[in-house]
């Protein structure tokens, strides 16, 4: 059986460790020959690889693994890279999170002004790499994209990079799909997902369980408890942290004013952002949970490591993080068609929204790519802020390929999580000062 050489792309990520071992429980079916890990902090990655050797000795001993911050070794013959760069790191990500929120405004990883700072950060950096990919990875590889944000980046790789061998991912979706099984006690992979929307933007429309429609259950469920479920800890420690209590439970307010679809999470910060700033400490936000949680959990296991030679493995989060990406780059691998939410250009499969938005929305997995399953009609109000929020993110995008400054105080003043132009200026302002050295120059 063919044996894959696969690169992850930022492997000093704290998440490595969880796709390593995703992918090695399915050494059998999806084995590989070379496991490879890439990064521009060396550092970093040496330490997230001592995690990562634990593991594969544990499950893998024979896999030959390598960690480089050369391109051209950690590319060279690649048939599968897995991208799951932070540009700026946690520390910037506290930034994108505090600027918005010293104004009133929704303060967050991916979404609102946060969301296009980091987007601006990420572009080119992503550019670089399907560029370095190209020049020396086997011609016909798949990037598995997880580096957010995953919507900015997949509209700005269609324009800098149509030809490229990509697939932007989000889990979001597979998480709420998770937690929809627990509600109605499913395996989630039985549950066959209706949606449409955007990255971090949303609605499941259906969800069928052998042909059964089981929607009804879940949005009873969801209009009285939001998607929390009974255990967080027993369905998802990282989902036991407090903001994300509270990303579940917000579902339910949604719910309660418009029944009709289940929303992704992350409309919370577009659709309650007032409350959601109300509820925000702004001296500690989510960055801060992660950078005290799982990244400090990470190199606590390796520090623990140094004094002892002992490896903590529970150290590091396991979930539907690493079995996503590794069953859709099985799916590419062997053509085995799998149905997932992935970006994909609309080209008509959502009739009513612009050809060319970059929608999330299921299709099937080819080794060829996705192939979109048509969706149809949707309804006004949905319509309407998608096309609004893809606008947003067509001008991040513009704003960084023209360098134009007016564009991206339009995409921040076009925003539904900004109030107003005055706003929208003081928050670019700041967020310009505050990634000197990694946006592009805006005039
Ligand atoms: N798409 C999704 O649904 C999803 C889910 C989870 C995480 N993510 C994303 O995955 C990424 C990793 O998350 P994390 O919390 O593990 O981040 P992290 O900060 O722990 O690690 C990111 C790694 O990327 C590296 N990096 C930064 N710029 C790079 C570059 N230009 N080239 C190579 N490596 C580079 C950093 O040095 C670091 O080691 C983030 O972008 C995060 O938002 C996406
Ligand atoms: O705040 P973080 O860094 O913990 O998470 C931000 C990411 O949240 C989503 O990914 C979740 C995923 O939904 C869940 O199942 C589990 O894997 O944890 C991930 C991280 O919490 C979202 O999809 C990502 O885009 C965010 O980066
Ligand atoms: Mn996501």
């Amino acid at each position: 059986m063919h044996k894959f050489i696969l690169t992850i792309a930022g492997g000093g990520s704290t998440y490595t460790p969880g796709i390593v071992k995703s992918l090695l429980a399915k050494k059998e079916e999806f084995p590989l020959k070379e496991l490879r890990l890439y990064d521009n902090d060396g550092d970093r990655q040496e330490k997230v690889a001592i995690i990562v050797k634990e593991v594969v000795k544990e499950f893998a001993p024979e896999l030959k693994v390598l960690t480089t911050t050369d391109p051209e070794t950690a590319f060279s013959d690649a048939e599968f890279i897995f991208a799951q760069m932070r540009v700026g790191k946690n520390s910037m990500r506290e930034q994108d999170e505090k600027i918005p929120l010293r104004y009133g405004v929704v303060g967050q990883e991916t979404c609102g002004p946060g969301g296009l700072a980091y987007g601006l950060r990420t572009i080119y950096p992503m550019a670089e790499l399907i560029d370095l990919v190209e020049k020396y990875a086997n011609p016909k590889h798949w990037i598995v994209n997880y580096s957010n944000p995953a919507a900015v980046v997949a509209e700005a790789m269609k324009k800098l990079r149509p030809n490229a061998r990509i697939i932007n991912i989000c889990d979001m979706p597979v998480a709420t799909i998770r937690n929809m099984a627990a509600v109605i006690g499913e395996d989630r992979n039985k549950l066959v997902v209706d949606y449409f929307g955007l990255n971090h933007f949303g609605w499941f429309t259906k969800v069928t369980v052998d042909g059964v429609d089981r929607t009804d259950e879940i949005r009873k469920h969801a209009i009285k408890h939001g998607l929390l479920v009974e255990d967080m800890t027993k369905v998802d420690a990282q989902h036991s942290d407090p903001s994300w209590i509270k990303n579940w439970k917000n579902i339910q307010y949604m719910m309660e004013m418009f029944p009709d679809y289940i929303p992704n999470p992350y409309l919370q910060y577009y659709l309650l952002g007032d409350s959601i700033v109300e509820h925000t400490n702004v001296e500690h936000t989510r960055a801060n949970e992660v950078m005290e949680g799982r990244e400090k959990r990470i190199f606590d296991a390796v520090d623990e490591y140094n004094r002892t030679g002992e490896v903590d493995l529970s150290s590091f989060y396991t979930g539907v993080h690493g079995q996503f990406i590794v069953d859709v780059a099985m799916s590419l691998a062997y053509n085995l068609r799998k149905r997932f939410l992935v970006m994909v250009e609309n080209k008509g499969a959502v009739m009513n929204l612009p050809e060319d938005a970059m929608v999330e929305i299921p299709a099937y997995i080819t080794s060829d790519g996705p192939e979109p399953i048509r969706v149809g009609e949707i309804p006004t109000f949905y319509k309407a802020l998608i096309e609004q929020q893809y606008a947003v993110e067509k001008l991040i995008v513009e704003a960084a390929i023209e360098h134009s400054y007016t564009k991206a105080l339009m995409a921040l003043t076009l925003s539904k999580t900004v109030p107003s132009a005055f706003k929208a200026k003081e928050i670019l302002d700041e967020l310009i000062k505050a990634n000197k050295g990694y946006w592009p120059e805006l005039n």
